[in-house]
Parts: C-alpha cells; structure tokens; sequence
C-alpha cells in the first residue's frame, strides 16, 4: 500500500543551518499494516509524514502508494487518499463551522452545506454516536466549543469518513489528558480495525506502541533503524521495547516527551 524507497531531505543545505532530517529511508507497508513509530526528538518522524503527503519534494527517492508513484504529485491531490491528524486538536476541523457542517464537507459536500440531506444528517448522527461521547445531540453546535478530545474525536471521524488509503496519526493524542487520550486511542484502534486502515501512528507512549497495531518502528536519525514485527513484537514489554532501541542504535531513546510522561 506504500512503498518509500530511499527518500532523503535536507533542510537549508549548503547554509550553516543544514539539517539532514531524512535519509535514505525505506519501507514498504502492506494493506492493512498498522504501525506504531517511536524515535528520539529530532529523529525524523514528523519530516517523514510531511514527505508523504508532499508537504515538500524529496531530494531523492520515491514515494509510492497503492500503485500509483506520488513522488512528484502535488499535496492537495495526494490529501484525497491520506488522511492526517496532528497533536494540535485545533487542527483539521473548523471551529466556527457546526458540527454537522464539518461531517458535510469531510463527506465531500463542499461548499454545498445546503445540500445535506435528511439521510446525511441521520448517517451523521449515527456515525458520532459510535463515538460514543455524546456528540450526536449536538450536531448544530460549533465545533469550537468541542474539548479538546472531543475534537480529536471528530477529527479521526472527518479523516476516515471515506476511508483513506493511508491514515498518518501524528502524536494526535499527546495534548490530551490520560483518560480522554487512552478513550481516542480505543477509538483509533476500533475505526483503524472496522475500515481495515494501513495506518502509521507516531506516539510518544511505549505503552501504545506496544498495544496497538502489528508493527512498530524506531527511528533516529532520520532513517527507521528497527522494524519489529510478528513473533518479535508478541510479548514485547516497555522495557524489552527500550532495550532493543539500545542495542540496536548504540544509545538511549531520547525523547523529552517520554521522560515528561513519567515513562522510562
Ligand atoms: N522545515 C524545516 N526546516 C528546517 N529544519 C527542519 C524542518 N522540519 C524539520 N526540521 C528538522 O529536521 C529534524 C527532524 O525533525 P522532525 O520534526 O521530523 O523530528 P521528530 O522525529 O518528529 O521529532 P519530535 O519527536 O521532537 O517531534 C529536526 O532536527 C528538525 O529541526
């Protein structure tokens, strides 16, 4: 379902502020693959996302999904196949919009917010009460008013409404308290496994990337150094997970997030 195959970028090169922030990365995710990606800071993980949905070109390498090689196709075109949430819930929703007008334009209806029809408000209404925090009684309030996780809710709902080929979760619960962030994390695993999802979710959480998902990648360095999978990854605790980090690149997981989250 995606193939990158020796994609590279550096920023600013040539100047006192280069940075190689990707390089000559690979990996081939099959239909269905959900993997989880830790890493130090710095490491690459979110340039990676952006390489994908073509937020800039690669220096080198190519970007292939479902096929069709998207290396030089432009962001707005690639956006219709991946769907992406950040750690900002402020992200991917407007906030003066309604709830029910921002389903209507995540379901294609474009600036045609008159268009919703009787049928689309029910399917709606149904969608969000499978999300189960009560947003289907408050389809005309605006989404601005929406906590914080109840918009990341949202916002997972809006990105895989038509499913996408490929959903990029990025840190998308990390602004949230532990007990919203773990019912958005139930929530991921349940639309990611219902859609049958190819996902790539970076988290912070060793716990998450232990429990969801049938990969888990580490990067550093701007290239991914571990890829554990199957019989590997059954059984793998926090500690075992930190370990092979160790082993296999020579120093620590360095992430201030994790030391933050009281996590070793
Ligand atoms: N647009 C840019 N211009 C210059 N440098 C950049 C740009 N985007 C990223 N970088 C640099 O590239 C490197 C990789 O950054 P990236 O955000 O991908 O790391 P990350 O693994 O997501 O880290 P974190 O866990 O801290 O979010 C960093 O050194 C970063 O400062």
């Amino acid at each position: 379902m995606l193939k990158l195959s020796h994609i590279s970028k550096t920023f600013n090169p040539g100047t006192v502020n280069e940075k190689v922030a990707i390089q000559d990365l690979s990996l081939h995710l099959e239909k269905g693959d959900f993997a989880t990606i830790i890493g130090s800071n710095g490491a690459g993980k979110s340039t990676m996302f952006n390489a994908i949905c073509g937020d800039f070109l690669t220096d080198s390498g190519s970007i292939v999904l479902d096929g069709q090689d998207i290396t030089f196709m432009p962001q707005h075109v690639r956006a219709k196949n991946i769907g992406r949430l950040y750690q900002d819930p402020m992200r991917g929703t407007a906030p003066g919009m309604t709830i029910e007008e921002n389903l209507a334009l995540a379901a294609g209806k474009g600036g045609w917010l008159s268009r919703i029809s009787k049928s689309d408000k029910e399917r709606f209404r149904e969608q969000l009460a499978l999300l189960d925090i009560g947003l289907e009684n408050r389809m005309n309030h605006p989404v601005g008013l929406l906590s914080g996780g109840q918009r990341q809710a949202l916002t997972l709902l809006m990105a895989t409404m038509n499913p996408p080929k490929l959903l990029l979760l990025d840190e998308h619960t990390a602004a949230l308290d532990p007990g919203t962030a773990e019912k958005v994390l139930n929530l991921t695993k349940r639309i990611v496994e219902e859609h049958h999802l190819t996902c790539l979710m970076i988290t912070h959480n060793m716990q998450s990337a232990l429990e969801l998902g049938n990969r888990i990648l580490m990067m550093d360095s701007g290239n991914i150094v571990l890829d554990i999978k199957g019989e590997e990854k059954k059984g793998l605790t926090v500690e075992g997970l930190l370990d092979k980090f160790k082993v296999g690149v020579g120093k620590k997981l360095d992430n201030d997030r994790i030391l933050l989250s009281n996590e070793k």
